[in-house]
């Protein structure tokens, strides 16, 4: 076994390491790679004070499009390696950790602009009787120290997503990733450091999470908390955080239609894809697929044919389509949903099959919506198709859920899609592609149990800055 490569804290511009470390495991191989340090509570309250004492040295905003936009370029020449170690933490395929990487830099590169465009407004406070000879206006003001907790399954892309407008608005941060896939950020710190990023603007803390999690939250100079992960961890956070900000993207059981007047050739694809990207580890991965009782034997033949092309197996390999998931532990219990629903009169179309971690890609058909494949979120490569006659049956299906992150629409039919754009409850609707749609600098959050706040850059800035206003009686 190839030696395993120690990391340590980041604190204050310093790597620091601790007593005691974790193991970060291999997902192809479920062997250990790496290992980290295990912050203790000293480790946390020392970052804080750090991250709090960072915000007396000045820090232009023109300091901080430099710093990202440094980032970004040193990221594109890092690309390869960054994209290897996202294989063997995650098991994310190569050609999908590459796609992850060039997101990133996507996302430094909008965070280093929106840097230089963050202003507040004039108030005409003159034109109220009396106030005459007044002048006033805003001022967007950085919120302080910004504790960030991110989750496994996009580990470099959704940590910029949170360190990197934090930083454009002038915040110091504390990353918390997860210790199941940290070393992306930890190989990120590097990267702000060698660009200039001055001491003390951002921290990574690793280890256990509710452990760290605890002691953030403990310490009143966190003013913040910016966490993405599941809604059982959110709503402890935002129980805990009292009146302090917190901003939450939680997760989902994203549902798409497919109406009978839409493009089988482009939905079967989208859906297909976006059903089993990350070996459907992603919070807006299509779980849910309605499809118009017309086409529904159709669309099913063809999206099992489309299924069964995909390349199952080591994430190293250019020609793999779908890698391990996270644990052997994850795929015992997807295996488990999909067996308890063919238990209760589901049928396996395709899939239902695990190999140690590796868990194929599955489509169930004859579902019924109390089943737990499709009322809690799968996280995992499985997707059950329902069908519908009408557009008000259909939108109420899909608003059957706790959850409302992102949907997605197949129709030609503008009525129908403005209908839907209505009266979906999701934070947002995708039209004539599937619920996984992304790009970075678009509004991105949910409603329901899917969070509250929206993420991208411009987006996550609003919400890391406070808008002050200042009054002047000339
Ligand atoms: N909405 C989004 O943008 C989005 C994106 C990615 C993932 N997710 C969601 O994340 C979940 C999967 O990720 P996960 O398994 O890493 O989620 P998780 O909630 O288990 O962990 C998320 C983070 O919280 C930390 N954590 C765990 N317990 C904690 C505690 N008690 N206090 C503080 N921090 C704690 C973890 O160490 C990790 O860093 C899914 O529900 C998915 O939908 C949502
Ligand atoms: O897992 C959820 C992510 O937010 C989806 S994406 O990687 O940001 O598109």
């Amino acid at each position: 076994m190839g030696a395993v490569q120690q990391y340590k804290l980041f604190i204050d511009g310093k790597w620091e390491q601790a007593d005691q470390t974790m193991e970060v495991i291999d997902k192809f191989t479920l062997k250990p790679f790496a290992a980290i340090a295990k912050a203790r509570r000293q480790h946390v309250t020392a970052a804080v004070q750090s991250a709090h004492a960072a915000l007396k040295t000045p820090f232009s905003p023109f300091e901080r499009y430099k710093v990202l936009s440094k980032v970004a370029q040193l990221l594109q020449e890092h690309r390869e390696d960054f994209a290897n170690t996202l294989v063997l933490e995650v098991g994310k395929p190569i050609r999908e950790s590459l796609g992850e990487v060039d997101r990133a830099i996507q996302t430094l590169i909008i965070s280093a602009e929106e840097a230089k465009r963050i202003h507040g407004e004039g108030v005409p406070v003159e034109a109220a009787a009396g106030s005459e000879k007044r002048i006033a206006f805003t001022m967007r003001v950085p919120v302080g120290v910004i504790a960030a907790i991110t989750p496994f399954n996009v580990p470099l892309n959704l940590v910029c997503h949170k360190i990197c407008p934090a930083i454009a608005a002038g915040n110091s941060v504390i990353l918390k990733p997860s210790d199941l896939t940290p070393i992306v950020s930890l190989k990120l710190a590097e990267l702000f450091s060698e660009a200039g990023l001055p001491s003390g603007r951002l921290q990574v803390v690793t280890g256990d999470g509710p452990e760290i999690g605890t002691w953030l939250l403990d310490n009143e100079q966190v003013r913040m908390f910016s966490f993405t992960g599941s809604l059982r961890v959110g709503q402890l956070i935002r129980q805990k955080a009292g009146i302090r900000k917190v901003a939450l993207e939680l997760g989902n059981n994203s549902a798409t239609i497919v109406h009978k007047d839409c493009n089988m050739d482009q939905a079967v694809e989208m859906v297909a894809v976006k059903s089993f990207n990350n070996s459907g580890q992603v919070c807006i991965s299509v779980q849910r697929v309605f499809v118009h009782e017309d086409i529904k034997a159709e669309f099913a033949r063809r999206l099992k044919e489309r299924t069964e092309q995909f390349v199952v197996g080591n994430p190293h390999d250019k020609q793999t389509d779908i890698g391990p998931m996270i644990s052997l532990k994850e795929a015992e219990r997807v295996e488990g949903w999909v067996q308890e629903a063919v238990d209760q009169g589901a049928s396996l179309i395709s899939g239902g099959k695990r190999d140690g971690a590796l868990y194929y890609p599955t489509i169930l058909t004859d579902i019924k919506p109390e089943m737990k494949v499709c009322r809690q979120e799968v996280f995992g490569p499985v997707v059950s198709i329902d069908t519908y006659q009408e557009i008000d049956e259909v939108i109420h299906k899909v608003n059957d859920s706790e959850y409302g992150l992102q949907a997605g629409l197949f129709t030609n039919d503008l009525a129908f899609a403005m209908k839907a754009a209505k009266e979906i409850e999701v934070g947002g609707l995708i039209i004539n592609d599937a619920s996984a749609y992304r790009v970075d600098h678009m509004p991105y959050g949910g409603v329901k149990n899917s969070g509250t706040g929206k993420e991208g850059p411009s987006y996550a800035i609003e919400e890391m800055t406070e808008e002050k206003l200042i009054v002047i009686n000339l």
